[in-house]
Parts: structure tokens; C-alpha cells; sequence
């Protein structure tokens, strides 16, 4: 549905977006995610058609809507959008902002299209309120039915969440999924929080710098990161100085781990492993010591930061029903589920 080919972008003669390429497929939903200033808003921005690639292609099914040399006005695009500040219409009330992409309709499926939207987005019964007489929950509700009301090819939803508190966003992103796929819309999300990007995600894509460096299910984001960046940035773990050993095992200061190495790694090569909050375990049978250097109440969780005997500091999630306070000695073993290396000095 959604093909971005070597997409590129330059401000001012600045490359902001570096030869970018994905595909979504129709009906499936796409996140970005990335740190701040690496493109996210911009690559949305040239989707819809407020800004123009310096090379590269848009398509949308097999329509080309903007390439260096020609673009499709944004509103013939039929691409929707959803921004961070809800951007209702304060003078109108809710029908009247939903029908408000609508006014080529007669009003008769104009009100069939906004009940059906309102019931859908889970709000029936408000259409005569005002949007100052809503929650924040309640706005952006408003804000993705107004943006589906002329079923838009594809949705770009800019972090659309991020004014809400976290339960609130965590339940709301839960429900815009579901509402995503009854309606069989495609859509792309920017958003800065991993977890929102894990539950929203079919194809999950992390940039850095104006590249997309992983496009890929979030699973596969997560447990098989394309670089030490993606590593670096998804999931809050660590990389652990190794050596290889052999062509299937590292050892680190944890001991010895094995697993698939990537190849072309001979036997003392610098490595680093990478070691995730839930890949260690504290347990009294554990082969190596650490000292609690700081624990982060999670709730059910607690967040540890455990400092290993030659200084290496690593984090570990463990059950919070038993506290170890900072400055604790506790045995820890390692629980890799499998081994993800990188080779040392290399991206
Ligand atoms: N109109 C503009 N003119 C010049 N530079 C711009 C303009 N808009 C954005 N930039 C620059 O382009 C880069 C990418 O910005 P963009 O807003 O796309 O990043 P982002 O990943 O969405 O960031 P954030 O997560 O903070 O919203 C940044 O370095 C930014 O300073």
C-alpha cells in the first residue's frame, strides 16, 4: 500500500532523511520510532505532502504521489493525519468536527458516516458536545474519527498520544489498534514511547540520524536488533565487552556464553554482548556476584542496576516481592535466551 523508495530530504541543503525505504501493506499498521530530531515528523510530513523529496519515491499502491521531479497536491493524496496537539475545531461540536471532511456528501450519509464513527471510536451519545466540555482521551477520539470520516487511503498519526497521561495512552493506543483494523485502515504512527510502539506495531521502524536502520516486526526489532544502534536504542539494555573464544562462544565477565557468533569472528576478537533488563536473573545458585548499585520500584517489577566485580554495570528486572537495597551483594546467573553480538569498532 505505503512504498517509500531511497527516499531522501535536505533543509537548507542539510540531509535530513537519507534514502529511506519501506513497504506497509495495505491494512497493516506501521510505528516509528527514534530518538528526537531523526526524522520522524519529516518523513510523515513528505508522506501527506507538505514537503517535497530531494530524491527518492512515494507511492501509494501503484501510484507514484512524489518523486524529485512531481508531486501530488496533499489534498488529493486521500492521506489522513493526527497530530500530538489535537487540532479540533473549538467553535464546532463533535459531529460537526467529525462531518467535517465530509461536506461533499449529502447529509444524509454525512450523519450515518459520523454515528457510525462516533459508536466506532466509542463516544456515542456525545456528538453534540463541545470539545472543551471532553477529556483529553475523549479529544483525540474525536480527532482519529475526524480523520477517518472520509476513509483515507492512509493514516499518519504524528505521536498522537503523548499529552496523555501514561495509563490513559497505554489503554488508548490498545483501542485505536482495534479500531485501526475494523475499519481495514493502513496507517503509520510516530511515537517516542517503545512500549506504545510494541503494542500498536505490525512493522516497527527505528531511525537514527535521517536512516531507517531496521524495518522489521517488533519481535524481530527487539530480538534481533540490524545494528548496535537499534540495539542500543530499543528495549534499555546494555552492551558487555567480550571475546570470542570459538566459533560459538563469547567469554565476558559473566563467564563464558554460547550461541551463533556472526561470522567472520575468529577466535580474541573484541565483541560486545548484548545483555537486556530481563536477561538477568538474581538467584542465590548463581556463579558470579554483583552489588546492587541502584533498584527503581516498578510495581510488580523492580529495575536494578547491579555492578558486576570489574565495574561492569548492567540492568536486570527482577520480581519486586523481594527488595535488595543498594549496596546488597547478590548471585547472579544469566538467562540469554540467545546470544546477540556485535562485532567491536564496527556499526
Ligand atoms: N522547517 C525546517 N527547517 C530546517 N530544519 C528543520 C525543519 N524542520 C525540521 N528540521 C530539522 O530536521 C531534523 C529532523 O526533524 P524532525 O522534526 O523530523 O525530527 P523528529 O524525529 O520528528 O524529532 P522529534 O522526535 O523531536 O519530534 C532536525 O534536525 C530538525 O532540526
Amino acid at each position: 500500500m505505503l512504498t517509500l523508495d531511497r527516499l531522501s530530504l535536505r533543509f537548507d541543503h542539510q540531509p535530513v532523511l537519507d534514502r529511506v525505504s519501506l513497504t506497509l501493506d495495505q491494512g497493516r499498521i506501521g510505528c516509528l520510532i527514534g530518538p528526537s530530531g531523526c526524522g520522524k515528523t519529516s518523513l510523515l510530513r513528505l508522506i501527506a505532502g507538505f514537503l517535497a523529496p530531494a530524491s527518492g519515491r512515494v507511492m501509494l499502491g501503484d501510484e507514484t504521489v512524489a518523486d524529485a521531479h512531481q508531486q501530488m497536491p496533499a489534498e488529493q493524496r486521500r492521506v489522513g493525519m493526527v497530530f500530538q496537539d489535537i487540532a479540533l475545531f473549538p467553535h464546532l461540536n463533535v459531529t460537526d468536527n467529525i462531518a467535517f471532511g465530509l461536506n461533499h456528501q449529502p447529509p444524509a450519509a454525512r450523519r450515518a458516516r459520523v454515528a457510525e464513527l462516533l459508536a466506532l471510536v466509542g463516544l456515542p451519545g456525545l456528538g453534540d458536545r463541545y470539545p472543551h466540555q471532553l477529556s483529553g482521551g475523549q479529544q483525540q477520539r474525536v480527532a482519529l474519527a475526524r480523520a477517518l470520516a472520509p476513509k483515507p487511503r492512509l493514516l499518519l498519526l504524528d505521536e498522537p498520544f503523548s499529552a496523555l497521561d501514561a495509563e490513559l495512552r497505554e489503554q488508548i493506543s490498545r483501542e485505536v489498534r482495534q479500531i485501526l483494523l475494523r475499519e481495514g485502515i493502513t496507517a503509520l504512527f510516530v511515537t517516542h514511547d517503545q512500549n506504545e510502539a510494541f503494542a500498536l506495531a505490525d512493522q516497527l521502524g527505528v531511525m537514527h540520524g535521517g536512516r531507517l536502520l531496521q524495518w522489521d516486526s517488533p519481535y524481530r526489532v527487539y530480538h534481533q536488533p540490524a545494528d548496535r544502534t537499534v540495539a542500543d536504542f530499543i528495549g534499555g539494555g546494555v552492551l558487555m565487552p567480550g571475546r570470542v573464544r570459538d566459533p560459538d562462544s563469547v567469554e565476558t565477565a559473566l563467564g563464558p556464553l554460547r550461541g551463533p557468533l556472526p561470522a567472520g569472528l575468529a577466535a580474541g576478537a573484541d565483541v560486545d554482548v548484548l545483555v537486556r533488563p530481563d536477561d538477568l536473573v538474581i538467584d542465590d545458585g548463581g556463579p558470579r556476584r554483583a552489588r546492587v548499585v541502584e533498584c527503581l520500584f516498578r510495581g510488580a517489577r523492580m529495575l536494578y542496576t547491579l555492578e558486576l566485580e570489574n565495574g561492569q554495570r548492567l540492568p536486570c528486572l527482577a520480581p519486586s516481592h523481594h527488595a535488595h537495597g543498594p549496596g546488597t551483594s547478590v548471585a547472579v546467573r544469566l538467562d540469554l535466551e540467545h546470544l546477540v553480538v556485535f562485532p567491536r569498532g564496527r556499526g
